[in-house]
C-alpha cells in the first residue's frame, strides 16, 4: 500500500472534505489517517454546536468518533447524505482500498452514500490502478480464493499482522488476500470477475463510485468534482 504521503497533505484533504457537512445530516465515516483528519474536524465542528450522526466504517473509525463526540447510528436506521474516506490509489475517479482491511464496511456505507468524498494526498494518485487489491474472503475459502485469483490473472498473498503471529482478522472475522494484478486495464471486469468468486466477502475495487476527489498538499487542496 502506498504510505508516503504527508500528515499535512492528508489533514489538508481531510479538513476540505468536512467542510461539506452540513447541519442535520448523516454522515459516512470512512477509515484510515486521512479520513481521521476529516473525522475529527467534525468533531471539532459537533463541539461548536453542529448536529450530525456519524455512520462508522470500521471499529477504528467508530472509536475515534466516539472520543470525538460524534453521535452514532447503524446504517439500518439511517440514510447517509454524505461520506468521506480514503484511498491506497485513485486512477480516473476509480479506487482501490482496503490498506486498512476496512474495504467491505466502507464500501457499504460509502455505496449507500447520496455523495462520495475521497480525501487523499497526491502520493494516491495514478495514471491506471497497480497496488495489490485486498480481497476479504471467509477463512474456509483461503486456497480456493486463491487458486481462483491466479485463474484470473493476479498474485494472491494473505495479508499478515505485524504486531501478532499469523493473518490479519477483519473486523468481520475474515482474512484478506493481497492481490497483485500488475497494471489493470479494465477495473470493472476485474471487480465483477473478483465479486463472482464464491468466498469473496469484498474486493477493494470502488468502480465508478466517488463523486468528488478532494486532493490534499502542504499548500492547499484541489477538489475534482466526476461524472458517474
Ligand atoms: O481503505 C482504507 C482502509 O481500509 C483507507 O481509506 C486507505 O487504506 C487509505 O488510508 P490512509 O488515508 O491511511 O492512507
Amino acid at each position: 500500500m502506498k504510505q508516503g504521503g504527508s500528515d499535512a497533505a492528508k489533514q489538508a484533504a481531510g479538513e476540505s472534505a468536512a467542510e461539506a457537512v452540513e447541519d442535520g445530516m448523516v454522515v459516512g465515516l470512512g477509515t484510515g489517517s486521512t479520513a481521521a483528519h476529516a473525522i475529527r474536524a467534525i468533531g471539532r465542528a459537533v463541539d461548536a454546536g453542529l448536529d450530525v450522526v456519524g455512520v462508522p466504517t470500521s471499529f477504528q473509525s467508530r472509536q475515534l468518533a466516539r472520543d470525538c463526540g460524534i453521535p452514532l447510528a447503524d446504517l439500518d436506521d439511517v440514510s447517509v447524505d454524505l461520506a468521506i474516506d480514503g484511498a491506497d490509489e485513485v486512477a480516473d475517479g476509480d479506487l482501490i482500498k482496503g490498506g486498512g482491511a476496512a474495504h467491505a464496511r466502507e464500501k457499504i456505507v460509502d455505496a449507500n452514500a447520496d455523495r462520495f468524498l475521497v480525501v487523499a494526498d497526491p502520493t494516491k494518485e495514478a495514471e491506471r490502478l497497480s497496488v495489490p487489491v485486498p480481497v476479504e474472503i471467509l477463512p474456509m475459502a483461503r486456497s480456493t480464493v486463491a487458486t481462483a485469483v491466479e485463474d484470473v490473472g493476479g498474485n494472491p498473498v494473505l495479508r499478515r499482522a505485524e504486531r501478532k503471529d499469523g493473518p490479519v482478522v477483519t473486523d468481520n472475522g475474515n482474512l484478506v488476500l493481497d492481490c497483485d494484478f500488475g497494471s489493470i486495464d479494465d477495473p470493472a471486469t476485474l471487480a465483477s470477475d473478483l465479486a463472482a468468486l464464491p468466498g469473496v466477502v469484498e474486493h477493494g475495487l470502488f468502480v465508478d463510485t466517488a463523486d468528488e476527489i478532494h486532493l490534499g498538499t502542504a499548500d492547499g487542496v484541489t477538489v475534482r468534482t466526476l461524472s458517474k
